[in-house]
C-alpha cells in the first residue's frame, strides 16, 4: 500500500488491513469504537507496557496523520516485533472528512466532566466515547501495575513556530518520569517542551491526571492538506516512536529547552482583545510589563521577565484557553 493510501485509510478512520495484519499473526484485536483499535500480544499477561497513540483530535491538522500511517504500516507487516500493547485514536473522524478543526465544539477541550452546557455537542460524546475506551486500556485491570503508560497525542499548530516542533508537557506527569519523557522528546527532534500546569480539558493532561500516564501533546509543524504532506518530514520524531513501538521503553536524546506557562489568557467575554495579531508567531517573545490582552476591564501583562507567547487564538468560545505565556526554565529546577 502506497503511504498516500494508507494515510487516506487512517484519516477515514479505518483499520482494516492493520488489524488483519495483527489478527493473522494471533494478536487480540480490538476495535472498541469508531477510529479506535486496540492490539495486545498473543497470550499477554497485561503486564507489557502500553502505549496510546493519538492522531487527529483536530481534524485538519494531518501530518501527523501520515508519519502515523507509515509507522502503522510498517510495524503491522512484522506484528512481532511490537514490544508493548498498543491502542490508536483517531481522534475526531468527521472533523477530518471535513478539513475542519471540529464541527461544533474544541474536542480538546472535553476531557474532563465538568463541560459548561457542551454535553449535548457531537464532540462531547466522541470524547465519552474515546475516555472509555481509554479507561479500558490504561485502567481495565490494573494488572499493569507500575509499567509503563505512555500517551502521544499527535497534533500541528495553527500558526508558524520559532520552534516548528515542540511539545505540551502535564506537569502533573510524576517527576521521575520528566527526565526519560524529555529525553525521548529531545531525540524525536521536539526543540521545545512546555511544562503545563493546566490541564483545560486536553487529551494529554486527561490521560496523565486520570491514569498516571507518561503524556505530551506533539505539535509537528503546521495545519496542511493530507495531499500535500511529505511522509519524510518528521523523520526524528518518526523514528523514535518507532523506537518506542519496537522497544517498549524510550530512546533518550538532547535535551529540549525547557518552558514552564506563567500564565494562562482564559477568554472570559467577547471584550477579549490581544495587544498583537492572531497571526503572532509561537514563542514570540514579549517585554517584561508590556500588555499581552485585555478583556472588559482585566489586562493581562507580562510579568518581570520575558515571556513568549503560545497558541494565541482570540477567536475561541468565552471561558476557554485563549493563548499560553511561558518562560523559560532549567530542567530538573521546575518551579510550580
Ligand atoms: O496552534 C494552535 O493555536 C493550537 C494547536 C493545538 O491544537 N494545540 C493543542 C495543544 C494541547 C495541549 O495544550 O496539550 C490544543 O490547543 O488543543
Ligand atoms: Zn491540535
Amino acid at each position: 500500500m502506497s503511504h498516500d493510501a494508507a494515510a487516506q485509510a487512517l484519516a477515514n478512520a479505518d483499520f482494516t488491513l492493520i488489524a488483519r495484519r495483527f489478527a493473522d499473526a494471533g494478536w487480540a484485536v480490538g476495535l472498541p469504537a469508531e477510529g479506535i483499535l486496540a492490539v495486545s500480544a498473543p497470550a499477554s499477561d497485561g503486564r507489557r507496557p502500553r502505549l496510546l497513540l493519538s492522531v487527529g483530535v483536530h481534524g485538519d491538522e494531518t501530518a501527523p496523520i501520515t508519519m502515523l500511517a507509515c509507522l502503522l504500516d510498517a510495524i503491522s507487516r512484522m506484528p512481532a516485533a511490537l514490544a508493548c500493547d498498543l491502542m490508536l485514536v483517531v481522534g475526531n473522524p468527521a472533523a477530518i472528512a471535513q478539513g475542519k478543526r471540529f464541527l461544533e465544539v474544541d474536542l480538546n477541550r472535553l476531557f474532563r466532566t465538568q463541560r459548561e452546557g457542551l454535553d449535548g455537542m457531537r464532540e462531547a460524546a466522541r470524547a465519552d466515547a474515546i475516555m472509555q475506551a481509554v479507561s479500558a486500556f490504561f485502567g481495565g485491570d490494573g494488572v499493569n501495575g507500575d509499567g509503563l503508560r505512555w500517551h502521544l497525542d499527535l497534533h500541528t499548530a495553527i500558526r508558524p513556530s520559532r520552534y516548528p516542533t515542540f511539545a505540551v508537557v502535564p506537569d502533573v506527569i510524576a517527576e521521575t518520569e520528566k527526565p526519560g519523557l524529555l529525553g525521548f522528546l529531545g531525540a524525536a527532534g521536539i526543540g521545545a517542551a512546555i511544562l503545563s500546569g493546566s490541564a483545560a480539558g486536553t487529551f494529554s493532561a486527561w490521560t496523565a491526571a486520570r491514569f498516571a500516564a507518561t503524556s505530551a501533546t506533539l505539535e509537528l509543524g503546521q495545519v496542511s492538506a493530507l495531499a500535500g504532506n511529505d511522509p519524510g518530514r518528521f523523520a526524528d520524531t518518526r523514528a523514535a516512536i518507532d523506537a518506542l513501538l519496537r522497544r517498549g521503553k524510550p530512546v533518550g536524546g538532547r535535551m529540549p529547552e525547557v518552558f514552564r506557562v506563567s500564565q494562562e489568557l482564559t477568554k472570559h467575554s467577547d471584550a477579549f482583545r490581544m495587544a498583537f495579531g492572531k497571526d503572532t508567531v509561537n514563542f514570540t517573545p514579549l517585554e517584561p510589563g508590556s500588555l499581552i490582552a485585555e478583556d472588559g476591564g482585566t489586562a493581562y501583562r507580562v510579568g518581570k521577565q520575558t515571556e513568549y507567547v503560545v497558541f494565541p487564538n482570540p477567536d475561541v468560545r468565552p471561558g476557554l484557553r485563549a493563548g499560553l505565556m511561558v518562560v523559560k526554565t532549567s530542567f530538573p529546577q521546575v518551579q510550580g
